[in-house]
């Protein structure tokens, strides 16, 4: 029985693709291999010893520790691209919601319930409404920051509204690239894109190098009055500048999917309770996508869209799989080679992929290996963790 431990709501289209014969999911589980969740934060949760797999139904894995992970062994997966289209579409009422006087009029319209007569509202309202105008989204200027699955719809997004789109990324996937429309316009920095555009759009990851990308210097480079979006993470943006921007009337709003105190009670700021992914289809893709990640890993030690372990699969000889990871220096696959070798256990087929300080090795055996032999290969130096699949 593989045992899953999930934290979060995690949709039931996902849980449900775990055969219950082979699987027990829970939120409350011991001794799991792996762990299903989106938000919840694991940094200064205890690693159990049992743990292989990290999967992570949503995009951004800054509340997985990432690091000890790697060194332990331990997998860990995202599903890039499976809620691009819902933060996509919240991007665009954050555009519509500062680009006319949406939330305040409503706000407004709100107070009148002291007005009886329908007649005498709508010539109140029409007195008030001026209050309230806005201006359109066409021909204005969205600068992208970070143009990935999400970065890439936002820009596609807003030419299609007739804006001027510019982009900055400096680590730009060949896939992420080729996904582009040629429309957009690529900046050489933030600077030069902060400067170019009336509304900025965020949509990179919360990494030590993005930690504060939006902070008293740079927004000096904004256009004055333009509106900053922030649908990636609270980390990238020092919300205390935002602040001292806002108030100084260089920034004119901020539209945001992550509160802070000193955000609140403004109404020049905008905030939602970090609902980008939480729609019913985006929950469901992230869901389902973890599941059958997690379990290609379980079943076949195949490893795609994981964010510390390299790509890697292998069809199925027959046989008996074993897996293992290890540091990544010369000489240990060649070690573990020999142990096989040594014990007489015939290799039909195999892979081997490094990432930076890790490796990840499938090998298919003729015939199941006797538990010596699998803990040969686990005493092999910097062997980290080591499966048999049947
Ligand atoms: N509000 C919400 O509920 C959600 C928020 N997110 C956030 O959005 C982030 C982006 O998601 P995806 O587009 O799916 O990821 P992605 O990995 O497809 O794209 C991120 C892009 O940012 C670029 N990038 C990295 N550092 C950069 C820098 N310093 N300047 C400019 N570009 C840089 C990368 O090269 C990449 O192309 C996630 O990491 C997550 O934090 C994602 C989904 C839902
Ligand atoms: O699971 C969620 O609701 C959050 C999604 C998110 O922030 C992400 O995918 O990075």
């Amino acid at each position: 029985m593989y045992k899953i431990k999930t934290y979060n709501q995690i949709s039931v289209k996902g849980l449900d693709r775990f055969p219950r014969d082979r699987y027990e999911v829970a939120s409350e589980i011991g001794h799991p291999i792996a762990y299903l969740l989106r938000s919840h934060k694991l940094h200064d949760e205890v690693i159990p010893e049992t743990l292989r797999a990290v999967a992570r139904a949503g995009a951004g894995v800054n509340n997985l520790p990432i690091e000890a992970y790697t060194q332990r062994g331990i997998v860990a997966f995202n599903t890039p691209g499976a809620n691009a289209n819902a933060v996509k579409e919240l991007v665009l009422a954050g555009l519509l919601l500062g680009s006319r006087g949406i939330t305040q009029g409503m706000s407004y319209v709100q107070t009148l319930t002291d007005i009886g007569d329908a007649a005498a509202m709508s010539k109140l309202l029409e007195q008030e409404k001026k209050r309230f105008a806005g201006q359109e989204l066409y021909g204005k200027t969205l600068g992208v920051v970070g143009l990935g699955a999400i970065g890439s719809m936002v820009a596609e997004m807003a030419l299609a509204l007739d804006m001027k789109v510019v982009g900055f990324d400096p680590a730009l996937s060949v896939e992420a690239a080729w996904r582009l429309p040629s429309q957009v316009q690529k900046m050489e920095n933030l600077q030069s894109l902060l400067a170019h555009a009336d509304y900025v759009s965020l949509h990179v990851p919360a990494l030590e190098s993005t930690r504060h990308m939006i902070n008293r210097e740079t927004l000096q480079s904004l256009r004055p009055g333009a509106t900053l979006l922030n649908f990636a993470r609270d980390a990238i943006v020092d919300s205390a500048a935002v602040v001292a921007s806002l108030d100084a009337g260089q920034l004119g709003q901020y539209i945001c999917d992550f509160p802070e105190p000193c955000l609140l009670g403004r109404s020049d700021v905008i905030a939602m309770p970090h609902i980008g992914a939480s729609t019913a289809e985006a929950e469901e893709n992230c869901a389902v996508m973890a599941a059958d990640q997690l379990m290609d890993f379980l079943h076949n030690g195949n490893i795609k869209n994981s964010v510390n372990f390299p790509p890697i699969s292998m069809a199925r000889n027959g046989g008996c799989r074993i897996t293992f990871s290890n540091e990544n220096v010369s000489g240990v696959l060649g070690h573990v080679l020999s142990v096989l070798a040594d014990n007489e256990v015939n290799v039909l087929d195999m892979v081997n992929k490094s990432r930076e300080q890790v490796a990840y090795n499938i090998i298919d055996v003729e015939q199941s290996p006797h538990d010596s032999v699998i803990d040969s290969i686990a005493a092999v130096d910097h062997v980290i963790t080591v499966r048999v699949i049947a």
